[in-house]
């Protein structure tokens, strides 16, 4: 994968980007990308487990957590399913846990920060729907491409 400011150079009419926020790479691989599937929630990761529980394809997982950072919405156990599914990381718009072996696995993991705390399993939150955060629109099927940059969005993939 090229670097987000070398896609940004060469496609700059077809990228968005994320814009401030404060992101931690968490996981074994800094510089991750592919097509896009979504999920909202709340402080409760069940559609988070759910769809990472499928066949990743080499798709990034993009989770509006609304920004919480009161508990964590993926920790290790989710993560090597995640990347065993074939997932190629999460960008997660809140936080997460484990991060000692997060950074041992060869997945991609992007977060606002950590917090020991799990998040609750109520069946809450959506997935397959548009999310916001950083002054982009995330939509399922689009791309996303991240590295220790920042984060871009694209219709198509770039390459
Ligand atoms: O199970 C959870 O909710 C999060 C977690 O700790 C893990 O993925 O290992």
């Amino acid at each position: 994968m090229r670097s987000t400011p070398d896609l940004c150079d060469d496609h700059a009419d077809d990228v968005r980007v994320v814009t401030g926020l404060h992101w931690h790479s968490y996981g074994g691989h800094e510089q991750f990308g592919g097509r896009i599937a979504t999920v909202k929630c709340f402080e409760d990761n069940s559609r988070v487990k759910e769809t990472l529980a499928t066949e990743g394809e080499g798709r990034v997982l993009v989770v509006d957590g609304g920004g919480s950072l009161r508990n964590a919405l993926i920790g290790d156990m989710i993560a090597a399913n995640a990347r065993d599914n074939g997932w190629a990381g999460v960008i997660i718009h809140g936080a997460c846990r484990d991060v000692d072996v997060l950074r041992d696995i060869n997945f991609g993991v992007l977060a606002l920060g950590c917090i020991p705390r799990k998040s609750v399993r109520r069946g809450e939150g959506q997935a397959d729907i548009p999310v916001s955060f950083g002054g982009v629109t995330f939509r399922p099927g689009e791309y996303v491409y991240a590295d220790a940059n920042g984060i871009i969005v694209s219709k198509g993939a770039l390459s």
